[in-house]
């Protein structure tokens, strides 16, 4: 029996130029057709990652659904530019009240098989696991936002508050996506550039690109 084919999903297609496929668009966003592989833009930040994810896989069948990009790191997360890393956890840093984020508000924004979700959501951890040992990447805690920190002193705080590595603007949209609809979504990470620096001179797109493509490559069998 065929196995369903992987869905690969990136912010932007500046973050898939390896990838070869027969195009398709999907409500204006970017499409790729591969063998045992399928890849869709899906545009930045959570409401578009969210909303892509779920409108693409109502009348289309997956199980496994693979989030890939370019990420800033926090200081102190052992993470150099161009280095890679899996998501263990997404936390979702910008619901609910500052202290406390949406327990504070006392309920949770997801509930699955009677376990409350507040601001972290899990990756699936056998899709995870496989990958980190397949390509030798260390696990790390992603942390999303709809604002990037615009100073080292801000991204400082924010990793020291929730105990995280690596910002992004997707990642807990897509992480919870896919725990609500049942899919075992993993996360990738290229390190662009440190938090908080937005001097872009001091930042490595092309190399975190290079990154992700030697993994990508190698996860769709290329
Ligand atoms: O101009 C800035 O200060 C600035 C800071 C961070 C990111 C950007 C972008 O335009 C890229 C957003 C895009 O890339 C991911 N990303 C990359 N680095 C970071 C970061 O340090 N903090 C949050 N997100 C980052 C993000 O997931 C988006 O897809 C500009």
């Amino acid at each position: 029996m065929p196995t369903l084919p992987l869905l690969l999903l990136s912010p932007t297609r500046l973050e898939a130029p390896f990838l070869k496929g027969q195009k398709f668009d999907f409500h204006g966003r970017a499409g790729l057709r591969g063998a045992g592989w399928v890849w869709l833009e899906c545009g930045i930040g959570k409401v578009n990652t969210a909303a892509t994810l779920a409108a693409f896989v109502q009348r289309r069948r997956f199980e496994r659904v693979l989030l890939f990009g370019i990420a800033g790191a926090y200081a102190d997360s052992g993470l150099q530019l161009g280095d890679c890393a899996l998501a263990e956890r997404e936390i979702q840093a910008d619901l609910g009240v500052r202290d406390g984020g949406l327990k504070g508000l006392g309920f949770p924004s997801l509930v699955v098989a009677s376990r409350p979700y507040h601001n972290r959501f899990p990756l699936d951890k056998a899709f995870t696991d496989e990958l980190k040992s397949k390509l030798g990447l260390p696990g790390k805690q992603f942390l999303t936002r709809d604002l990037v920190s615009e100073n080292p002193t801000e991204a400082h705080q924010l990793a020291r508050k929730w105990e995280a590595d690596l910002e992004n603007m997707e990642g807990a949209a897509f992480a919870q996506t896919c725990l609500w609809l049942g899919l075992a979504g993993a996360e990738l990470r290229a390190v662009s550039n440190m938090a908080g620096v937005r001097d872009k001179a001091q930042w490595r797109i092309r190399q975190a690109v290079e990154a992700l493509e030697h993994h990508i490559l190698r996860i769709i069998g290329s």
